[in-house]
């Protein structure tokens, strides 16, 4: 069976056509902001890409709100919001956090008077003390690898406006939990949460995380790209990290260059493929848009769930 069979698919050219000319537009500094490691998305994505994809999430969220409004009616309570919340998915390093950084900064431009904020679900991660006891240290990124409890509890908190709600914070550069520090997530109109399970379906709990979930992007590539990708941060987390022996990859980064490369590579094909081939990539069709990107991070494609 075709396995994109309820969506419908767009070239890039015949995305851009959808692009909506009264949204505010981001300028050449503000995505300057938005560069991590080798970033370079360029203007001509905003334009073609991300500002239709903007659009189509302003119509999403007006529905949203609509449909809050109706509900409120029919049970007789006063209407009081919601946060609208974003899922983005993906592989390890296909680029969901980057995809995550410019939606935040487009959304908010378009919503100067909204909170936007976002999240990763990097920090709801065992600490490595904690995968190990587990005996799980090599699984990092699997689903169990995560305290999906602890995930659901803050998805539902924030939903339901329970205050400020925290959350762990990950590094990558410690390649660990940080910890005594934590996400502060402060009434958010919208909250982008992105990560690598925000569409999987886990099988210890009653309630899905993708029940909180009012908007989703899957970010997609040919695994050869990604790892690519991968190796080119992995590169990069290396140059950073001569200097500063507390960081994970100090060793790598003062020893043979070749050998931690060699490592990288390993690490893609039995970790972070293996992650991608059993359980990331099976919920790609539950998201409703799907980005296809291809060489440089160019998206070439772009799919759209025609049924819920
Ligand atoms: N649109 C883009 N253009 C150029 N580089 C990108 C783009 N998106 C991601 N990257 C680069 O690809 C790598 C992985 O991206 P990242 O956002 O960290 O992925 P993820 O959050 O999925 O792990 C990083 O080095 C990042 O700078
Ligand atoms: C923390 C992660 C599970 C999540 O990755 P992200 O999507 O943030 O790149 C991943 O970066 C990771 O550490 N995977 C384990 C194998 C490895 O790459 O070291």
């Amino acid at each position: 069976m075709e396995s994109e069979m309820n969506y419908y698919k767009f070239s890039r050219a015949e995305w851009a056509n959808f692009h909506a000319h009264n949204f505010a537009s981001v300028t050449d500094e503000e995505l300057a902001q938005l560069r991590s490691l080798n970033d370079v998305i360029s203007m001509d994505d905003v334009k073609t890409i991300y500002s239709p994809l903007r659009h189509l999430i302003h119509i999403r969220y007006k529905d949203y709100q609509d449909d809050e409004r109706t509900l409120a009616q029919f049970l007789s309570l006063s209407y009081h919001s919601h946060p609208f919340i974003i899922g983005i998915c993906g592989s390890v390093a296909v680029g969901k956090s980057t995809t995550a950084r410019l939606l935040q900064l487009l959304l908010s431009r378009a919503y100067p008077d909204r909170r936007i904020q976002m999240i990763t679900t990097d920090g709801f991660l065992y600490s490595n003390a904690e995968l190990e006891k587990r005996g799980i240290l090599d699984r990092k990124g699997f689903p169990e690898s995560y305290d999906m409890d602890l995930l659901i509890h803050f998805l539902n908190n924030v939903k339901n406006n329970n205050g400020i709600v925290r959350a762990p914070k990950y590094s990558h550069q410690i390649y660990d939990i940080v910890p005594g520090e934590e996400e502060v997530i402060d009434h958010p109109d919208i909250l982008i949460v992105e990560g690598i399970n925000v569409l999987q379906l886990p099988s210890q709990q009653p309630i899905y995380i993708s029940d909180y979930f009012d908007f989703s992007i899957y970010v997609d590539a040919d695994p050869k790209n990604i790892e690519q990708w991968y190796l080119e941060r992995f590169g990069m987390l290396l140059d950073t990290a001569f200097t500063d022996p507390t960081n994970y990859y100090y060793q790598y980064a003062i020893g043979n260059r070749d050998d931690a490369f060699k490592m990288a590579k390993e690490v893609w094909r039995d970790v972070n493929l293996k992650n991608l081939n059993e359980y990331i990539l099976p919920t790609k069709n539950r998201a409703d848009v799907i980005l296809h990107k291809t060489a440089n991070h160019l998206i070439d494609q772009v799919a759209l769930r025609k049924f819920n």
